[in-house]
């Protein structure tokens, strides 16, 4: 898979090349090329922002910097790609979406700052390939760098190779519909707080059902939209007995 990056903030990236990550573009499973927006301006203030049309706070980026760059990123690379926009306006970036874009070839970001992107520079190029606003959170950041680490650590993971051991992305929480339940390690008792007894019988089947239990009981806790959302199948007789 192969992945740009366009930002005013080349540097907010580094982070991609370190550990797992940087492990997968060393092997070759990821390609990952960053860009500077300020290479695609022609003035002497690499100006890339002005003020909102209607008024409002803060400032918007121009589109025809934005215009110049994306066309010449991607011309770089035949491949079809996905263009990927965060905003706090966008659609929420989940699981599901972390599996439609590790199958993806290519992926290209566009990290806005300031107040985000004019809007016809995402018009633009929807009419051309798909292109996705999405949000990683109810919540505003100051740009869009923070959010595309987010989405290429939950990606990079999915691809094949890239985690040490995938059994773990198959069992990731949300792969069921539940949360994942508590996990323990040595030593037995810890600051006298013991391991819970199940998980050291050797009772597979009981360390299961003891663990779906837990994960049903935290989802119900702090996830109740997850249960809600659950298949009529998802819950068997034992689960509802919870
Ligand atoms: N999940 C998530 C993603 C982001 C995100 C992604 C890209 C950019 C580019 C610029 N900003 C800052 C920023 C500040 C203010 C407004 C204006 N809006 C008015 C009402 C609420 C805010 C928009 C944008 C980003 C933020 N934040 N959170």
């Amino acid at each position: 898979m192969r992945i740009d990056v366009v930002t005013i903030f080349p540097g907010y990236l580094a982070p991609l090349r370190e550990a797992l990550l940087g492990r997968a573009v060393g092997t070759g499973l990821l390609d990952i090329a960053v860009h500077d927006l300020r290479d695609w301006t022609h003035d002497v203030h690499q100006a890339v922002d002005d003020a909102p049309y209607g008024g409002g706070p803060g400032m918007v980026m121009r589109p025809h910097v934005w215009g110049e760059a994306l066309d010449d990123v991607l011309a770089a690379d035949p491949r079809p790609a996905r263009l990927v926009v965060p905003t706090p306006a966008g659609r929420p970036f989940t699981q599901a979406a972390a599996h439609a874009y590790a199958a993806q070839e290519r992926l290209v970001f566009a990290c806005g700052r300031y107040e985000g992107i004019d809007q016809r520079v995402v018009d633009h190029y929807a009419a051309s390939m798909p292109v996705d606003e999405i949000s990683i959170g109810d919540y505003v950041l100051v740009g869009g760098e923070v959010a595309v680490l987010v989405v290429v650590e939950a990606v990079a993971r999915l691809l094949p190779g890239v985690l040490g051991n995938p059994r773990s992305a198959a069992e990731d929480s949300f792969s069921d519909g539940l949360l994942e339940g508590p996990a323990y390690t040595r030593p037995e008792v810890w600051r006298g707080h013991a391991v819970p007894e199940v998980l050291r019988s050797g009772n597979h089947g009981a360390i299961a059902r003891w663990r779906r239990d837990r994960a049903l009981e935290r989802t119900a806790e702090r996830r109740p939209d997850l249960i809600a959302a659950l298949p009529p199948d998802a819950l068997d007789e034992a689960d509802r007995a919870l």
